[in-house]
């Protein structure tokens, strides 16, 4: 009785061969070891088992403000269909405007929770004081309700599965403008007035500002101490070039991400090299001027 019950959760999983590594065309492991997660890399129904076992809750923030509002009904249907299928999940829609979030039929274990927010003027704050938010309701609410935040842009579509390979205690995603570009010419801050400073010799990989997450309580720090510089900035009437993907980078220069999300997880449909097996989530073009203001 015993021995059927033991294999009645066994699961087989081919072997992982030592001589015959999955990917050589990329980097997968950073030098400070930790894995950069591409296509082939990873056995999704191995995690799954390990990550169901935990009982995981995934948060996803998005924040709608204003125009943004319509690439939300888009958004939260294809994130039905690929992100984090099977897992319990909380949609966190941060929007000034409630009752423009569209109706959507959701799974299993999944649900919605609209957070009225206020809305600023400038679009370079809107952005910005996402990190003030998401640190507010991380201590004061999602600590309580979810194991991990993921936060995300809206003007984007989910066009392939995104699931618990991406979960870690704090992860970023290379941007795909710049995953293979020289680090002087990563577009940093350079003005060393600036809390968000990266000298020319410095820096490990650009990271996108929209794409990040991990435990509510390391993304608690995180977004809390990028919002300390934002206003230390404000104070000192500097604006860093990319707003708070700026101090995203210097964060996760300090602070080295425990896992990193290759371009399949944010890719802007600019070229199809090789190495892009997937294109999980992808950035649906907007009208910058019309949109941001
Ligand atoms: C792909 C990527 O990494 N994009 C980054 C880049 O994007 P973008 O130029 O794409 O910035 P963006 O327009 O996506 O703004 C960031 C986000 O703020 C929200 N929003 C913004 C304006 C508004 O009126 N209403 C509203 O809801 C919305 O969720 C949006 O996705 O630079 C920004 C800061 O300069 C952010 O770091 C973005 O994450
Ligand atoms: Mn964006």
């Amino acid at each position: 009785m015993k021995k059927s019950r033991k294999q009645e959760a066994r699961m087989k999983f081919s072997q992982p061969e030592v001589m015959n590594p999955p990917r050589t065309d990329v980097l997968v492991m950073t030098p400070w070891f930790v894995p950069i997660v591409w296509d082939g890399t990873f056995n999704i129904n191995l995690l799954n088992q390990q990550f169901k076992l935990r009982d995981v809750k995934i948060g996803l923030t998005v924040f709608a403000i204003k125009k943004y509002v319509v690439f939300l009904q888009r958004f939260l249907e294809t994130a039905e269909k690929f992100f984090m299928v099977g897992h319990k999940v909380n949609y966190y829609i941060m929007t000034d405007q409630p009752k423009e979030v569209p109706n959507v039929t959701l799974g299993e274990g999944r649900s919605m929770i609209v957070l009225k927010i206020q809305r600023y003027a400038r679009w370079q704050d809107v952005s910005m004081r996402r990190m003030e938010i998401i640190s507010l309701f991380a201590k004061k609410q999602f600590i309580h309700e979810v194991d991990y935040l993921v936060c995300l842009d809206v003007h984007m579509k989910f066009s392939d599965c995104v699931g618990v390979e991406i979960l870690s205690n704090i992860f970023g995603t290379l941007h795909p403008g710049f995953f293979r570009m020289q680090r002087q010419n990563f577009t940093y801050e350079r003005r060393l007035e600036s809390q968000a400073y990266i000298a020319h010799d410095e820096g490990d990989f650009y990271y996108a500002g929209g794409f990040l997450g991990g435990t509510v309580e390391e993304v608690y720090k995180l977004t809390n101490q990028y919002h300390n510089a934002i206003m230390t900035d404000k104070a000192n009437s500097i604006e860093a070039l990319w707003h708070d993907e700026s101090h995203l980078n210097k964060y996760f220069l300090n602070h080295k991400p425990t896992k990193i999300l290759s371009p399949e997880y944010m890719w802007d449909c600019k070229g199809e090299p090789k190495v892009l097996r997937k294109r999980r989530f992808v950035i649906v073009p907007k009208n910058c001027d019309q949109i941001k203001n």
